[in-house]
Parts: C-alpha cells; structure tokens; sequence
C-alpha cells in the first residue's frame, strides 16, 4: 500500500511537471567533450522538466540502422557530420525538448549557426576526468586510436575555446553527481528566464 502510494506521488508529480512544461521554447541544448555527461544529464534534466529527451548521435544511428563506428568505418567521420548536421538542423527548432549534442557537433560552421537557436549549455570537466569516465568504452572511433588520452587532449585543446564561445550556461561537471549539476542547471535556466518558477 505504502509503495503504490509513492508511484502514485511520483507518477502524480511527473504529470503535473509534464503539464507545466510544455513552453520549454526555444530548446535546450548540451554541448561539451566526450564523457562531459551530455547524454546522461541532459536525460535527467529532461525529465526534471517534463520534456521529451532527444540524443543527436542516437537520433543518427536510429536513423542509419547501425551505431556511429560503423558509420564511420563506412561514410568516414564526413559522412557522419553531414549526417549530423542534417539531423541536428531538424531537431533544433523544436521546441519543448532537451537535446545532446556529439562531442563535435559544435565544429562545422553551419552547425555553429544551428546551435544558435536553442539555450546552448556547455558541460565542462578535465582532460582527466573525461578520461576516466569514457576510457573503457569502444563507441567512439576518434579515440581508436594508439594513445586516446592525447587524442583526447588535442580535440580539447581545439574544441574548448568554441565550446565556451557558444555557450549562454557554462557548467563545470568534474565534480559533484548526476543529481547537484542537474539542479545548478535547472537555477541556472532560471536565472537566464528560459524556465520559470513552474518548471520546479
Ligand atoms: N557528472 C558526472 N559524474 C560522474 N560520471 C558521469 C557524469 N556525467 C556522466 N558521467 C558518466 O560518464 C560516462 C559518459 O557520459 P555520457 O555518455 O553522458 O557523455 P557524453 O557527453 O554524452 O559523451 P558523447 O559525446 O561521447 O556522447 C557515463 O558512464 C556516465 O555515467
Ligand atoms: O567528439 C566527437 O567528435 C564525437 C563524439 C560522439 O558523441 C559521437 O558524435 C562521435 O563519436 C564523435
Ligand atoms: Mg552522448
């Protein structure tokens, strides 16, 4: 009785943000490194807001039928981002979502513009940090390589000053949890009016 109660609290509580958060205009954006916690974030952040969570890259590989090393392996990295700048040009005039983007979705020009149209949040942490947290997983083909620290390293170094020129929130995400950087987010947007009060 005492658990249906508490899924009835929660599902109450989810419907009545869901209801409040249908003006989420224009999108919000999450830009940032490999590993900087765009999908995991923006996934959490979405549903504190009551909006639907849309993934770039797998919006791509939906799309495509097959995961991103396999587009790469085939179309090489410029098939992929035609094929990510198609799909990042549909996605961000929707309103009422939450969009991740690739770590280097913010490289062509034209995607540049694109990013303009939402809220654009860059989730920043350390080349050390990055690391740790993507080290051991084989979904990303520019890190294939013979040192993927230094790879990493460089495409910091080049990404970086784009990154914070694009960004209306900067968050730092080396420390503190999934939870905290969801809420600083969330005071963030507030403060910058792109959700109000309803959407806490
Ligand atoms: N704030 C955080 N603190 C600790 N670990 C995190 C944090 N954010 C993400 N992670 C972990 O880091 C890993 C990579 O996160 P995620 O896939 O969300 O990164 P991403 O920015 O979407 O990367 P990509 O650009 O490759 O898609 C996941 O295992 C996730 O659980
Ligand atoms: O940083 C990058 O260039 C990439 C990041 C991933 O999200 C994918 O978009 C792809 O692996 C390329
Ligand atoms: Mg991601």
């Amino acid at each position: 009785m005492l658990i249906f109660n508490q899924y009835k609290i929660f599902f109450t509580t989810m419907s009545k943000k869901q209801e409040n958060n249908k003006n989420l205009s224009p999108c919000v954006i999450l830009i940032g490194m490999m590993g900087a916690g765009k999908t995991t974030i923006g996934r959490a952040l979405a549903r504190e807001l009551g909006v639907e969570f849309v993934d770039l890259d797998h919006e791509i590989v939906r799309r495509c039928g097959v995961e991103i090393p396999i587009i790469f392996d085939i179309e090489g990295e410029e098939g992929f981002r035609k094929r990510e700048t198609a799909v990042l040009s549909e996605l961000v005039t929707q309103p009422n979502i939450v969009l991740a983007t690739g770590g280097g979705a913010i490289m062509a020009a034209c995607n540049q513009e694109l990013l303009k149209k939402g809220k654009v949040i860059y989730l920043k942490a350390s080349l050390d940090e990055l690391f740790a947290r993507i080290s051991k997983d084989t979904g990303r083909p520019l890190l294939q390589t013979e040192n993927p620290k230094q790879k990493l390293e460089q495409l910091l170094t080049l990404r970086m000053p784009i990154y914070e020129r694009l960004a209306n929130i900067t968050m730092e995400t080396s420390t503190g949890n999934i939870h905290t950087t969801v809420k600083q987010l969330k005071k963030a947007l507030l403060d910058e009016g792109v959700i109000s009060h309803e959407h806490c």
